[in-house]
């Protein structure tokens, strides 16, 4: 390799391959990452970047001149920039809008582009300009949800809570949403501790509810998961603000009730079979593995794998 296509030199190089720089204005100054403008206002110049399967995204929230583009000029240029893209045969734009330069996603939407997706502070917009229909994926599909079955063996109590802005007051386990990168059972642990005041731990996972169209997800579906936990307090301070009751229950009696959804009922019977006959039958438990990724892990969830099952290579 050339002595000036070494290190950091070969990677600037390299960044600029990658740039799609487009449009009738002066150019960008090309200094690092930022978009700074070395030329008067009112360019109509966009630049986006291409990803590797072969789309252009554009960062709008990098582009200092927009802040006095007027959304008419925005237009004109996109659309200029939209025409070039295609002649380039780029498959897709993204354009990332910061929620403050929103007055460009009605000038982009007259282009064809679409909403894919939205944080609390910007948007994502998409145009598909591959042949036929888009085959960009989707987002978000479901909410997760994760309830804590609090089982405490020696007494074969089961903690149980009755939320208070419901329309019916039925018994259930104690949990609530998962937050974003948190692991499934942290979120049991979590809302089981800020509903009821229990500190328990997370053994295993018990079972996975996929319900569509569930009307507290804002039009999506609905992951409701059931983990099992075991209790280390004892001593029940529950939410005034989220719960209506919380009781240590019988699983019996839990079991038997007639007061419960048909989950919960499932899953107290569920939890009356492991206690009897072996939690291994019930549980799936977890195990944190490498990702491919390097430096990432995931959790993976499954029956459990005897040892020698683990390095096993062949039938014998
Ligand atoms: N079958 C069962 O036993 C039940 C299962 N679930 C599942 O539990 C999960 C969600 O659990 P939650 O306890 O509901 O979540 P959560 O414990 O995170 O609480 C949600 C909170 O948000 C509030 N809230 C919800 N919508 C609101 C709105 N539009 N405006 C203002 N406040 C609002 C609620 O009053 C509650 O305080 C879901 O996966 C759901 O399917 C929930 C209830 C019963
Ligand atoms: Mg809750």
């Amino acid at each position: 390799m050339p002595p000036l296509l070494r290190g950091s030199y070969r990677r600037v190089v390299l960044a600029l391959a990658h740039r799609v720089v487009l449009g009738a204005g002066p150019r960008w100054s090309a200094g690092g990452s930022s978009c700074a403008r070395d030329s008067p206002l009112g360019a109509e110049e966009l630049r986006g970047e291409l990803d590797r399967f072969g789309g252009v995204s554009v960062r709008l929230g990098r582009l200092d001149a927009l802040d006095r583009l007027d959304p008419v000029a925005f237009q004109r240029a996109l659309q200029a920039a939209v025409q070039k893209w295609r002649s380039e045969g780029r498959v897709a734009v993204w354009l990332h809008i910061p929620i403050l330069q929103s007055r460009f996603i009605a000038p982009a939407a007259s282009l064809g582009f679409c909403f894919h997706h939205a944080e609390s502070d910007s948007s994502m917009l998409s145009l598909w300009l591959g042949d036929g229909p888009s085959r960009l994926p989707g987002y978000a599909t479901h909410q997760v949800g994760v309830a804590g079955a609090v089982f405490d063996e020696n007494t074969r109590k089961i903690l149980v809570v009755q939320d208070r802005n419901k329309l019916k007051n039925m018994w259930k386990f104690p949990g609530g949403l998962s937050e974003p990168g948190e692991d499934i059972g942290d979120t049991a642990v979590r809302e089981v501790f800020e509903e009821t005041g229990i500190k328990s731990e997370f053994r295993s996972l018990l079972s996975i509810r996929q319900q569509h169209t569930h009307p507290g997800a804002f039009g999506k579906s609905d992951m409701y998961i059931i983990c099992r936990l075991k209790p280390y307090s004892f001593t029940i301070n529950f939410c005034q603000r989220e719960c209506l009751k919380c009781e240590w229950m019988n699983l019996s009696d839990l079991v038997k009730t007639k007061n419960t959804t048909p989950i919960t009922s499932r899953v107290a019977r569920l939890l009356l079979y492991g206690y009897k006959e072996g939690f291994d039958k019930i549980d799936l438990t977890m195990e944190e593995l490498p990702a491919v990724y390097t430096g990432l892990f995931y959790k993976l969830y499954h029956k459990k794998l005897p040892d020698n099952y683990k390095t096993m290579t062949g039938m014998d």
